[in-house]
């Protein structure tokens, strides 16, 4: 970085046109006499501000990672009494934005948290800051999976086991913020996912590892002991990566319709594989696919099989309005060699391994999309703030107030309900939660997932142009209003998730309650 002089306004007024031009941004100096060609909004503009202080200009056009990536190069000093206002954030640090982050961490008392989970939060905050965020955005717009030595990063962190929740998988590890496996619970894996869904690159954030969250669960719970060891040792160390492959082109919420057939070789050892699955979540990119297959006739003829990527297994990517970056699979199975042991639970009984993680699937992507709704809120308020409009910032305007006032009231209450039903997770065996908690978190899926639409559309419209341009101020509103869809059907789609609820809530429905 260039030294830090000092300058009087009156010297920095005197570089003012194209052979000469310095600005000021927040009491700092840049000197952009060589950057002005290279200016992706032209050099008129610069030249209306040179010599002056354009920090309003600036802020009403462009995103702080701006100054990040390009004020060192330009900036040659301060300006003499002029004190520097706008903070710069840092990797982990906590927003101050109101409704940007959990009330627990804007200083709002919460029954649910202690101090490991400050300390996991930050400690997860600052890795993904570090490691992750600079990928992410570049990735997204590429289409470029995460790379091998991100993954092995976030195995050697701990991310990925503590992404998998509570259990014996993380006797052993040290988690991140010194969190001991004994202590550890599903807030802290909550926060782990909500860290994720901070990146602001839908595409990306998936490839990182969605496909591991939903697709390791049955090995973990049914593989026999010799496989479950090496492929969650293999998957939670980052060196090979796992997918949920259930979905076809025919079959999507109805499971019971899936074609892709596992029939026995007559030597018994091996099952034989045929089909295809479709949208399969990091399938491009996948070793591992925990698959459903139709091993006999009807809802009692399906097994979940674990397939490695070998002959006869073929992916290729499905171009969605998300980033490549997911890996979106199309994969076909012709006459694929899947060992007997590779069995997960019994055959025919592929229904309850499925169902087996469904709550915690649906639980995970609330948690994911409910931070990233929290993202947005927090880009409109800036934006609202920071945009002049007629004269004023744009927040002046009431509508625009009870646009955000909307956004901020649904997404709390989600949030709340989430929390709540995480405690109750912390608190239920297993079994207990299978009966009590399916309905509750399809109700919560769907209420989030609505929300995330109301969040999209009130979102545009403060955003306006820049809400449907992919890079600058509205970069991570473009994203979110043509991605949050995938969140509406993944996992279960609204329809489904309303009814499973209400049903559910009708098991309980008391005969002798009369009006
Ligand atoms: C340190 C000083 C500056 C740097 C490094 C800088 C850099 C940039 C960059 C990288 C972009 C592209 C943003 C994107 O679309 O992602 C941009 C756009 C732009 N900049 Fe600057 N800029 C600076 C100062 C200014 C100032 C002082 C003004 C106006 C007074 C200005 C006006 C604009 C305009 C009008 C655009 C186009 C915005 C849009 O398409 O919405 N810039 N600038």
């Amino acid at each position: 970085m260039a030294p830090q002089q000092e300058y009087t306004i009156e010297q920095v007024a005197a570089h003012n046109n194209e052979e000469s031009l310095w600005i000021i941004v927040d009491g700092r100096v840049y000197d952009l006499t060589n950057f002005a060609d290279l200016h992706p909004g032209g050099l008129t503009v610069l030249l209306e501000v040179a010599g002056k202080d354009a920090t309003q200009e600036f802020y009403g056009l462009h995103r702080q990672s701006v100054l990040a990536k390009f004020g060192p190069k330009y900036e040659i000093g301060t300006v003499k009494g002029v004190k520097s206002k706008i903070v710069l954030q840092k990797p982990g640090d906590i927003s101050k934005v109101p409704y940007a982050e959990s009330s627990a961490w804007q200083g709002f008392y919460s029954p649910y948290y202690n101090e490991s989970h400050f300390r996991f939060r930050a400690a997860v905050r600052e890795f993904i800051q570090k490691e992750i965020v600079p990928d992410a955005a570049v990735n997204e717009e590429s289409g470029t999976i995460a790379d091998q030595e991100l993954f092995e990063k976030m195995g050697s962190f701990n991310l990925l086991a503590c992404r998998m929740g509570p259990g014996p998988h993380l006797n052993g590890r040290t988690l991140p913020g010194g969190v001991k496996p004994e202590e550890f619970d599903y807030f802290h894996e909550m926060i782990a996912h909500e860290e994720i869904g901070t990146l602001g690159a839908p595409g990306f954030q998936d490839s990182v590892a969605t496909g591991m969250v939903i697709g390791l669960p049955p090995v973990l719970h049914f593989a026999t002991k010799n496989v479950k060891e090496k492929v969650v040792n293999e998957v939670l160390s980052g060196k090979k990566r796992i997918c949920l492959a259930i979905t076809e082109a025919t079959a999507g919420s109805d499971v019971a319709a899936i074609r892709t057939t596992a029939k026995k070789s007559p030597c018994g050892k091996y099952y034989i594989v045929n089909g295809t699955k479709k949208w399969i979540t990091n399938g491009t990119f996948c070793d591992y696919f925990s698959t459903a297959v139709r091993t006999g006739d009807g809802p009692g003829g399906i097994s979940m099989l674990l397939i490695e990527r070998s002959e006869g297994l073929e992916t290729k990517a499905i171009k969605t309005s998300y980033s490549a970056a997911a890996g979106t699979a199309y994969i076909t199975f012709e006459n694929v060699k899947v060992p007997v042991e590779n069995l997960l639970g019994k055959e025919g009984q592929g229904f309850q391994v499925i169902m087996y993680n469904f709550n915690h699937e649906r639980w995970f992507i609330v948690a994911t999309v409910t931070r990233s709704i929290r993202l947005v809120i927090e880009e409109c308020f800036k934006w609202a703030q920071q945009r002049l409009v007629f004269g004023k910032p744009l927040i002046e305007q009431p509508v625009i107030r009870a646009k955000l006032a909307h956004m901020i009231s649904e997404t709390e209450a989600v949030h709340n309900w989430l929390e709540n039903l995480t405690y109750q997770m912390t608190r239920m065996s297993y079994n207990e939660a299978s009966i009590k908690l399916g309905g509750p978190i399809a109700l919560l899926k769907l209420r989030c997932t609505r929300v995330a639409h109301n969040v999209s559309d009130e979102s545009c419209q403060i955003f306006g142009g820049r809400a449907i341009t992919k890079t600058g101020m509205g970069r991570i509103i473009e994203g979110f209003q043509r991605t949050y869809k995938f969140a509406a059907i993944l996992g279960g789609s609204e329809e489904i998730m309303a009814d499973l609820g209400v049903r559910q809530a009708m098991k309980f429905y008391p005969k002798t309650a009369k009006l």
